[in-house]
């Protein structure tokens, strides 16, 4: 599985890539909005920039020879300004469409993410990364495009459009709204850059706090058992807090640098509208329209400043998204299970290897031949690889090297789920029914299956039998109830492969020969693979596969490997010496 690389946003974000990400997260579908968005919000400036400019022939009018021929350009500068308005009204609708892209793209490829999320990041850094993702990457970027790109397209294009227009009024005041607008860009580029780079290490602060939580929540029990897991939330509210402090310690002189250049740049143009009235350069009129162009300037610089901050964020958000939708189309589309056939299947591994994404080797050069209707045991010692190779057989992992045949066929991990039915360490239940949690529907072989689970005296102790409500806000099974309810539901599945990992290592007498005879007595209709330390379960087997490392060491018939005398008679030994003192 690939994960999110934590550094898109380690280095703070160029000003252009905010309309790249957008680009790259809407895709082709998207342009038509991308393009009518960018043009008409262009368009509005445009003609923002022209009402402005009218205010010089307007004014040279109403104080020339003939007032009355300013009507005509107050009529073009309604004209202009309607005109603006209308591109306004038609921008923002085209950057909503272009915004729903966004939260469109954001739910799918979040959707995507968390299907094919590894059970090793269930509480890390990627879970919490991805829950805020998609609960409000969508909907923060589809209000940004509307709130914050405007106006920056505006801001970053109004004062060259202006100079522009200067040009055919006096070029060196275009020279100086030219060189002011470049370095009030410049000035908000770097001030921004500071911000950027202290909110991003503020929202990883804010993340692993939200992780600490959820773990300390998690493990609650555990931790407080311990005397432990306080002090590590405690630890991380300090440094969220010191990272917010530090936000605003770069916050403030970005914010300075940004302003105090601004009044450097109207200081400029002021001086320089002043010095050409006193030489002759410019007439009064045209001088006093310089100042309504200087307050346009005014409001624009200030708009600009007070983006800086949201820009920074929503340049963070749509990189975090652009990376989701990039590893979605890495990761094609996630394939639906194909259902079991019910019917015992063999399956082989051929060199399989399996690296943990944090490069833990866990399998290595693993070939198995698992032959149909047999019961596989695989034993080891603890972290031998036994629950990753289960995981691989059960399709919850796809190996990182060689391949797993199923019935002489590769088997995609799609098929494998198909087929296979898992009996976990411990069993979730969903809230619901105890029906609902062991089978969908009624099943005609529910009797038999409660049977073979010895789960039958769990629905008659319960008020309303199948139809009780267990789990969360249920009823409450105990760990060996709970384990039987796996069980069986792991039976009702139509599978020809039943895996069980550890069923019995943890788990009551009841519990274990509920297991122990159900696999007796389904031998032979399925292909049974189970991890297991108990020799009762062990000796059920047709076949045992000794791991040691990642590494099959050793594999055989029960009274073959106890012959040889190695790994496996050594654990044989420490088992039944465990048992009899158990007993
Ligand atoms: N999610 C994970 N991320 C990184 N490493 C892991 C992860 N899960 C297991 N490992 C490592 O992979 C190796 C094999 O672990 P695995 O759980 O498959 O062993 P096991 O034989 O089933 O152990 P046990 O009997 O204790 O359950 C171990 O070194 C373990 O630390």
């Amino acid at each position: 599985m690939s994960t999110a690389s934590t550094t898109g946003t380690d280095t703070a974000r160029v000003f252009p890539t905010i309309f790249a990400d957008v680009r790259a997260i809407t895709g082709d579908d998207g342009r038509p909005h991308r393009v009518a968005f960018y043009t008409l919000t262009a368009v509005s400036t445009a003609l923002q920039a022209a009402a402005v400019l009218l205010l010089i022939p307007l004014l040279r009018a109403l104080f020339g020879e003939s007032p009355s021929d300013a009507w005509i350009w107050v009529a073009v500068m309604a004209v202009v300004l309607a005109a603006g308005w209308t591109a306004d009204i038609l921008a923002t609708r085209a950057g909503l469409r272009m915004g729903f892209g966004l939260v469109d793209a954001a739910e799918r490829a979040g959707i995507a993410a968390i299907r094919r999320l590894d059970t090793a990041d269930l509480h890390g850094d990627r879970a919490s990364r991805l829950r805020s993702l998609v609960t409000k990457s969508g909907p923060e970027s589809t209000s940004a495009v509307v709130l914050l790109f405007s106006p920056l397209i505006h801001a970053a294009l109004l004062i060259p459009m202006l100079a522009v227009g200067l040009l055919f009024v006096s070029w060196p005041l275009a020279l100086v709204a030219l060189v002011g607008g470049v370095v009030l860009l410049g000035a908000f580029y770097v001030g921004r850059r500071s911000v950027a780079k202290s909110e991003e290490g503020f929202t990883e602060a804010g993340r692993a706090l939200d992780d600490r939580m959820f773990e300390f929540g998690w493990a609650q029990p555990t931790l407080r058992a311990a005397g432990v897991g306080s002090t590590t939330v405690d630890a991380v509210v300090t440094e969220s807090r010191r990272r917010g402090l530090r936000l605003l310690a770069w916050q403030i002189p970005g914010d300075l640098l940004f302003t105090v250049t601004g009044q450097l740049v109207l200081l400029a143009f002021g001086v320089t509208t002043g010095a050409l009235y006193l030489d002759g350069d410019l007439s009064g009129v045209t001088a006093a329209a310089m100042i309504v162009v200087l307050l346009r300037v005014v409001e624009t610089t200030g708009s600009l400043s007070l983006l800086a901050t949201p820009i920074a964020g929503v340049e963070r958000l749509l990189g975090e998204l652009r990376e989701l939708v990039a590893e979605e189309a890495d990761a094609g589309e996630t394939a639906t299970v194909v259902p079991g056939t019910g019917v015992p299947t063999s399956i082989q591994l051929s060199s399989v290897g399996y690296t943990y994404p944090d490069g833990t080797r866990a399998l290595n050069e693993v070939d198995l031949d698992v032959r149909p209707g047999e019961i596989t045991v695989l034993v080891g010692a603890s972290g031998s690889g036994k629950s990753t190779l289960l995981d691989v057989l059960a399709g919850l992992r796809e190996p990182t090297a060689g391949a797993v045949l199923v019935d002489g066929a590769p088997a995609t991990s799609a098929r494998r789920l198909g087929e296979s039915a898992v009996v976990f360490q411990s069993t979730s239940l969903k809230p619901g029914t105890l029906l609902e949690n062991v089978a969908t529907g009624t099943t005609p072989e529910l009797a038999e299956i409660a049977d073979l689970a010895q789960l039958d005296a769990v629905p008659e102790s319960l008020p309303d039998g199948w139809d009780s409500r267990i789990g969360d806000g249920g009823n409450t099974l105990s760990g060996g109830e709970r384990q039987r309810v796996g069980l069986a539901r792991a039976l009702a599945k139509r599978a020809g492969v039943l895996l069980v990992d550890e069923a019995t290592s943890s788990l009551d007498v009841i519990t274990e020969r509920a297991v122990v005879d159900s696999l007796r007595r389904i031998r032979g209709t399925r292909t049974v693979v189970a991890v297991t330390h108990r020799p009762a379960l062990v000796a059920l087997a047709d076949s045992v596969v000794v791991l040691d490392e990642g590494r099959v060491v050793d594999s055989g018939a029960v009274d073959e490997l106890l012959a040889r005398g190695g790994v496996f008679a050594d654990l044989w030994t420490r088992w039944r010496e465990s048992e009899g003192w158990q007993v």
